[in-house]
């Protein structure tokens, strides 16, 4: 059987020579979405950046300046802290301002005044002063290169080292240089191709004891429609956004291939590339006309320590907004451009509000589909580079828009700046579960195939070793064709026996991995000393968390619900006091409010559906959860009784048994409160390990 598509990368003093060569290359490219090797934490559906990243949109970043090492989240009910935790990145969004240098003229001064090596630049007129990480010179001799390794290998240096989930994104007026940052040319590769050495020399580099799985997809969002860009003419129907419990958010559908070699992964790229939407503008010949993200998802083994740790690096190119716009098209696509970006600057001005004065506010993070899709970065479960592109020109006559555009984008990257954020490493967890379902994988597609062969001798009584000639008589062929058949149809028994046994065993383990993986859950059961009672009232608090995120989504679908119903209104008023005068842009504009609005009402009238399932998987796993501690308790207890037993027949004392037993009548009490009813005994297989024949 082929597992070609799945085959991890090795560094190549291994497996990495053949690999890297391109040897399964072309299989993996060809494939539209191989299966991933993982548990499908699908079922859980649980929206994380809302619930258990310090992400919820009421209190997404942490309020703690770079130093402080006791960050804590804002309004929403906290979570109980009994497990410790890698050590998290607290510290502001990383920003770096990179000026055209081909938008200086010589003959003219600047407006703006840069000093470089104090990362500030100055308004000349009004004397605005903006500090950032870095402010680049408009240099045209400043390589690609030396702003990656000054802004931006930092992060991808963490995606690949320590397991956080990394985003770079590039904003800036039209023509600015947003492209030629992230894609660069040849001679002067940009931060995308940059970033793709690191990842393979890391692989190269790397012991013989890791293994490495990269998974790419790449996507456009374009007139507020989310298009796969490795297959445009079979997607180029909007894709849909889901939550997901590990990587944030998902896309419904996208192709995501998995990498063979570095070679192929860039090939990918470009094939991308040359899918986006680019047209001739005002300011640009060649200017993106959409916002396109790439993603690389890197998933990483240890054998030695048995360890999986995935990371996802986002790597962002947003289209340029502009005003002067002569064609209808591109008028159209300008206010859908528009519309994203103002919807992120919105998200990055409540964020930032939000650091500097714990105003819990709602994060409208839903309002366009660039802000949904970096939602679970924003919201604290990535490091963020945001490179600013500006135009630095004259002020006078014609280049007097960049100065504006200028300041629009330095006072963006001032507020992006003053985010703090609170990240997460991603967690390592034990891969037993991943090698259990590539087990899965592998016999079902034995199965399959044999069942094939199966079905082919039965229908052609087709016999390989009757086509190479190597039998005689046709009674003899017929023996063995039926012997063949009998034994495939034993063997394939047999598989199909071992498959569901495995399936059991791997259930029973996704169970556990889904309540392992679950940080509050992971929380509450913490270290398994804590009390009956602390235990509870964190369970409580869980509870509290669940209603608290289903209300959240409520009240914004109601705020949906109202401006549905009021750009209804307003397009009926319109209509009725004959403003047939109003021009054709702005009906255009009014359309794509209504169907866009009446769209997120779908998308949101899918979620609260999905929420209510999630809902019953959350009581699911807090009565899983109560049964494992009643039964930790019982052994616990066990253990206690028989020692307090031989101790109070030595000393003739009461037997602890009695106060556990009151223990577990308040622990129904208060399972009574939350409508959970006490459980009988359970059996439970402790450890459950994959064994396999
Ligand atoms: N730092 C730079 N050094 C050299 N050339 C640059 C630089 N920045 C931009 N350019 C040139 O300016 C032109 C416009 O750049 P680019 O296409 O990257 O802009 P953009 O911000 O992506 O625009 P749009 O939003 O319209 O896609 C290109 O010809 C590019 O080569």
């Amino acid at each position: 059987m082929s597992m070609s598509q799945r085959t991890p990368l090795r560094s190549r003093s291994s497996l990495g020579n053949f690999l890297l060569s391109g040897g399964t290359g072309t299989a993996a490219q060809s494939s539209p979405v191989p299966p991933k090797p993982r548990i499908n934490m699908t079922d859980l559906r649980r929206p994380p950046s809302r619930t258990l990243r310090p992400g919820s949109p009421k209190a997404p970043v942490t309020r703690s300046r770079p130093s402080s090492a006791m960050a804590h989240f804002g309004s929403r009910p906290s979570t109980p802290s009994a497990v410790a935790r890698p050590e998290p990145y607290t510290g502001s969004i990383t920003v770096s301002i990179r000026p055209n240098p081909y938008s200086v003229n010589p003959s003219q001064n600047s407006p703006w005044e840069i000093q470089s090596p104090a990362g500030k630049i100055t308004n000349t007129t009004d004397m605005a002063s903006f500090s950032f990480d870095n402010v680049f010179a408009p240099d045209s001799s400043l390589s690609n290169r030396e702003v990656y390794q000054r802004s931006c290998s930092n992060i991808v240096d963490k995606f690949l080292h320590e397991g956080f989930n990394g985003t770079i994104f590039a904003y800036g007026m039209t023509g600015s240089g947003k492209t030629f940052s992230m894609r660069g040319s040849e001679q002067d590769p940009g931060f995308i191709s940059l970033a793709v050495d690191a990842i393979f020399e890391k692989i190269d580099s790397d012991s013989i004891d890791k293994e490495h799985t990269i998974q790419m997809t790449y996507l456009e969002i374009y007139n507020e429609k989310i298009i796969d860009l490795l297959q445009p003419s079979i997607t180029q129907s909007d894709l849909k956004i889901r939550d997901d419990p590990v990587f944030g958010t998902r896309i419904m559908g996208i192709t995501t291939p998995t990498i063979g070699s570095k070679q192929q992964l860039l090939q990918l790229i470009s094939k991308g590339d040359t899918n986006r939407k680019t047209s001739a503008t005002d300011f640009n010949t060649r200017s993106s006309r959409s916002h396109s993200i790439l993603q690389i998802k890197l998933n990483t083994i240890n054998l030695s320590n048995k360890t999986e740790t995935h990371s996802t690096l986002s790597l962002c190119d947003l289209a340029g907004s502009e005003r002067a716009v002569s064609s209808l098209e591109r008028r159209k696509e300008g206010s859908f451009i528009n519309k994203s970006l103002l919807a992120l600057s919105t998200v990055i001005n409540k964020l930032s509000m939000a650091s500097n004065t714990n105003n819990a506010d709602h994060i409208p993070y839903r309002d366009s589909k660039l802000t949904r899709l970096l939602q679970p970065a924003l919201s604290g479960s990535s490091l963020i580079l945001i490179l600013c592109t500006i135009h630095i020109g004259s002020p006078l006559s014609s280049n007097q828009q960049f100065t504006s555009e200028t300041y629009n984008t330095l006072r963006f990257a001032a507020r992006a700046k003053d985010i703090m954020m609170n990240v997460q490493q991603n967690k390592s967890s034990k891969f037993g579960d991943a090698e259990s379902m590539k087990l899965i994988e592998e016999l079902k597609k034995t199965i399959e195939n044999q069942n094939n062969e199966i079905v082919m001798l039965k229908m052609n009584g087709y016999l390989p070793e009757v086509a190479t000639g190597s039998v005689g008589s046709s009674d003899s062929i017929v023996a063995q064709k039926n012997l063949k058949i009998a034994q495939l149809e034993a063997e394939n028994k047999l598989l199909n026996e071992k498959l569901e046994h495995l399936t059991r065993l791997t259930d029973l383990q996704k169970t556990e991995t889904i309540i392992l993986k679950n940080d509050t859950l992971n929380d509450i059961l913490g270290s398994g000393t804590e009390s009956l009672q602390i235990m509870m009232a964190n369970l409580e608090e869980f509870y509290k968390r669940v209603n608290y995120e289903m209300d959240e989504q409520k009240s914004y679908i109601n705020h949906l619900e109202n401006r549905v119903k009021s750009s209804q209104q307003q397009v009926s008023l319109m209509q009725n006091s004959g403003s047939q005068m109003q021009s054709q842009r702005d009906r255009d504009d009014d359309e794509i409010t209504n169907k866009q609005y009446e769209e997120l009402l779908k998308e949101q009238e899918e979620e609260i559906i999905q929420l209510k399932e999630l809902l019953k998987d959350k009581d699911h796993l807090i009565k899983s959860l109560t049964k494992t501690t009643k039964l930790r308790r019982l052994v616990d207890s066990n253990i206690m009784n028989s020692q307090d037993q031989m101790l109070a027949d030595s000393e003739g004392k009461k037997p602890v048994l009695a106060a556990v037993s009151d223990a577990v009548d308040k622990e129904n009490n208060v399972l009574r409160l939350f409508k959970i009813g006490p459980r009988p005994s359970i059996e439970v297989e402790v450890e459950p390990r994959i064994k396999f024949m």
